[in-house]
């Protein structure tokens, strides 16, 4: 059980963790941080330069330190990268850090979704469909493994995944009244 109060979206590239991220931390009035940002603010590059400098095991050493600083934060929607789920660390800090949402997506979507952007050096291939079956084929079954819920970005539109997860979230809050009953009430002596 996550010990934390936070939303954690997962995925594939072009699931629209950044995109749903944001407008769900506006639904819900809490912070937004988006790991591939947050790791681009304190190297003062982007990702591609990362990848070219220090290769993509430079790039994972870098991501797994900034999961691991953002999920000692409380109350924030975070956005992780795609490939986040690579190091068991991460998983494991990921599922203790608040409720893990995995935004499924089919590849001829992510493929029309990032069809216009250079920022992802995985993508950069001759055969981008091939690198993103393979990419899922590995990813998918440790997505589901750290995943409390899964929703799918094919046939959920923007606001359907974003009320979706927002209601869950607030399932999953003690309702003020619940909370009260469970303070424990110290025996009279
Ligand atoms: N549910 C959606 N419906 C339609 N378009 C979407 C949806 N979610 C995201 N998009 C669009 O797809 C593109 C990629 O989305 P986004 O950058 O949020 O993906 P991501 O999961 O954060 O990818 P990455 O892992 O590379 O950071 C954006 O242009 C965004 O506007
Ligand atoms: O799927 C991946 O491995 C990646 C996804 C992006 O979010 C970035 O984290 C980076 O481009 C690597
Ligand atoms: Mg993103």
């Amino acid at each position: 059980m996550p010990e934390k109060s936070n939303i954690v979206l997962i995925g594939p590239m072009g699931a629209g963790k950044s995109t749903v991220g944001r407008h769900l931390a506006s639904h819900l009035h809490l912070p937004f941080v988006d790991s591939d940002r947050e790791i681009e603010r304190r190297m003062g590059v982007d990702i591609p330069t990362i990848f070219e400098y220090e290769g993509e095991d430079g790039f994972r050493q870098r991501e797994a330190a900034v999961i691991a600083d953002l999920c000692s934060r409380e109350g924030i929607v975070l956005a992780t990268g795609g490939g986040v789920v690579m190091r068991p660390e991460n998983r494991e800090c990921l599922k203790r850090c608040g409720l893990v949402v995995y935004l499924r997506t089919s590849v001829s979507v992510q493929l029309r979704r990032t069809a216009r952007d250079r920022n992802r050096p995985l993508l950069q291939t001759e055969n981008p469909r091939a690198r993103l079956e393979e990419l899922l084929r590995i990813r998918d079954p440790l997505y589901r493994e750290i995943a409390h819920l899964v929703v799918d970005t094919d046939r959920e539109h923007l606001r359907g995944t974003v009320r979706t997860v927002a209601r869950r979230f607030r399932g999953r809050l003690p309702k003020p009244d619940k909370a009260r009953s469970r303070t424990p009430v110290s025996a009279p002596e």
